[in-house]
């Protein structure tokens, strides 16, 4: 048998929560096949905030994002959603939590349309958070290309369409968290600024965003706080005046 169901609110670590509410991140430690990848990595991210992981290839961006989702081995520290513990939670428990998940390589369903992709994406049941359930018009009026191209094949749309549906089709499942792998990545700079808008829009709605990426520019546009990591540690980490 598995762990038990997460049930938040009601259900609280013996010590003291990290944060009430959103996601508490203390002293991660994570390994990937075997080898130890992540070392001390402390954040929160809280309703409607959105926390930057900067940093150079290879520091453990992507990897602090997978352990949130439960994909790799947490070795030690805790992870906390809402005051309840996420550590060593299956990956659809955590998701079933309300936690969605980005991947950089997007992997939309190229034979599907835009709206199928975005029907895949769907968790009847699941509390939205503030701004209400992101149903198909407003996912139209938050990704105005995928609008016009909401009945073709999503393998017909460009490298930011792509971008633009996958975070869509997260989004059908109505998260309070965002995890988005380097969302900016590869695109051109006009596709990079209606990213930018698109996900200050969420973050307005109550929506918590926690992403990686490895251009400042976008990182210091949205995000309230830039975490930079070296070598699978914080280096530094701060809401204004972050310098590397
Ligand atoms: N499957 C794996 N087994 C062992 N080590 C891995 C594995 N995948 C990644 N790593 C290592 O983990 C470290 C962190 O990788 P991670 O992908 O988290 O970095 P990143 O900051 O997201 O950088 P990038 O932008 O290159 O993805 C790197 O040193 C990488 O070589």
């Amino acid at each position: 048998m598995g762990p038990p169901a997460l049930t938040f609110n009601t259900l609280k670590t013996a010590a003291p929560p990290l944060a009430e509410a959103g996601l508490g991140i203390s002293g991660l430690a994570a390994e990937r096949d075997g080898v130890p990848v992540l070392f001390d990595v402390s954040l929160e991210v809280g309703p409607g905030q959105a926390v930057a992981l900067l940093g150079p290839n290879g520091a453990g961006k992507t990897t602090t994002l997978l352990a949130v989702m439960g994909l790799v081995r947490v070795t030690a520290g805790r992870l906390t959603w809402d005051g309840g513990a996420l550590t060593h939670q299956p990956p659809h428990r955590i998701a079933a939590a309300g936690i969605g998940w980005v991947p950089e390589e997007r992997r939309v369903f190229a034979g599907l349309t835009v709206a199928e992709n975005i029907e895949v994406g769907r968790r009847p049941g699941r509390p939205p958070a503030a701004g209400g359930d992101w149903h198909d018009a407003r996912l139209a009026e938050l990704f105005p290309p995928l609008a016009r191209r909401w009945r073709q094949r999503a393998g017909l749309l460009s490298g930011g369409e792509q971008q633009m549906l996958a975070i869509a089709r997260t989004l059908a499942g109505n998260p309070r968290l965002l995890l988005l792998d380097e969302p900016s990545e590869g695109l051109a700079p006009l596709i990079v600024d209606q990213m930018a808008a698109a996900l200050a829009t969420i973050k307005a709605d109550g929506v918590a965003l926690l992403l990686s990426e490895q251009h400042r520019g976008f990182a210091e546009t949205l995000a309230d706080r830039l975490v930079g990591l070296a070598r699978g540690r914080v280096v530094e980490g701060t809401g204004d005046g972050f310098s590397r």
